[in-house]
């Protein structure tokens, strides 16, 4: 198999050039880039869904293109080259990281960043990035400029999208709602550690506690296992309760935040601009 090369382009050299001329073609390089910027977040997205840092994670050492291939699961008739050019681009990144064998074979290997898109591990931001780069997730972006040009008094960019709003979409699409739900059980791992570390004093003190829109109870999870003396309730919306894995110390109720919430000493709310600007609008 073929050595990848994963040197940096050189410096571009501007012979002959008049000051103009340069500025010019810098001005283009620049809108290349980000006209493909995207490229960054697909190949994350590819190599997550092939598990490639779960494989070098498994083996504890730096790996060459084919033993990669070799350990993708279900994958019949591989495409070695376009992994290596996707491989190439996580490189670059600093997802991977890729160094020379004795015998000029390369071999890639773990970054400080791969460790975060593991999938089969707690502390992971993997979940978030396939909610973040699904379909339903990423198309409502197309809508920015008609949104700009009418604000939403006809409806968001996700309903324009979609002719629903996202909380009537994860109750339509299971998909979705699992990848929406499971994205921010992540996240909220992340979260929750430094609030409970932080805020010792103030959980201490409360019997009972309801997160409002808590998900499927990601972030109770966690407080509840540092503070087992509280009695939790995730409230959100019926059909995301409906999803959530049973905890010992929480109820799961199901209700709609702008009618009621259920009572208890302290509500925990993580901040979602787009949940404020509804709720003061
Ligand atoms: C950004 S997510 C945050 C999830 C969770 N708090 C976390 O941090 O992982 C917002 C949550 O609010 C819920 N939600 C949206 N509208 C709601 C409503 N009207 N009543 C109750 N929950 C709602 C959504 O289903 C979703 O789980």
């Amino acid at each position: 198999m073929e050595t990848v090369l994963f040197n940096h382009s050189p410096p571009l050299e501007f012979k002959g050039l008049s000051k103009e001329e340069e500025d010019s073609l810098l001005g283009q390089v620049e809108i290349w880039r980000y006209m493909t910027c995207f490229t960054d977040s697909v190949a994350l997205k590819a190599v997550i869904e092939l598990r490639i840092a779960d494989i070098l994670d498994r083996y504890g050492k730096p790996l060459s293109l084919s033993q990669i291939v070799e350990n993708i699961e279900d994958a019949p008739s591989p495409d070695a080259s376009l992994l290596q050019r996707v491989l190439r681009v996580m490189v670059r990144r600093k997802i991977f990281s890729a160094q020379e064998s004795e015998t000029g074979e390369t071999l890639f290997g773990l970054t400080r960043a791969s460790k975060w898109i593991l999938r089969d591990t707690k502390m992971t931001l993997a979940p978030m990035l396939l909610l973040e780069n699904h379909p339903i997730h990423l198309n409502p972006a197309h809508y920015i400029s008609e949104i700009i040009r009418e604000g939403t008094k006809n409806g968001t960019a996700f309903f324009k999208c979609h002719g629903h709003e996202q909380f009537e979409m994860t109750g339509l699409d299971p998909e979705y709602n699992r990848l929406f739900n499971e994205g921010m059980v992540c996240t909220a791992r992340v979260v929750s550690k430094a609030v409970i570390t932080g805020y010792k004093d103030g959980f201490n003190q409360i019997k009972s506690l309801v997160d409002v829109g808590g998900g499927i109870g990601g972030s109770l999870s966690e407080i509840v296992r540092a503070y087992p003396h509280i009695n939790a309730i995730n409230f959100d919306l019926p059909h995301v309760v409906a999803t959530a894995p049973k905890f010992d110390g929480i109820t799961h109720v199901g209700g709609d935040m702008f009618v009621s919430i259920p009572s208890a000493d302290a509500i925990y709310m993580k901040v979602y601009q787009k949940l404020i600007n509804t709720i003061s609008s």
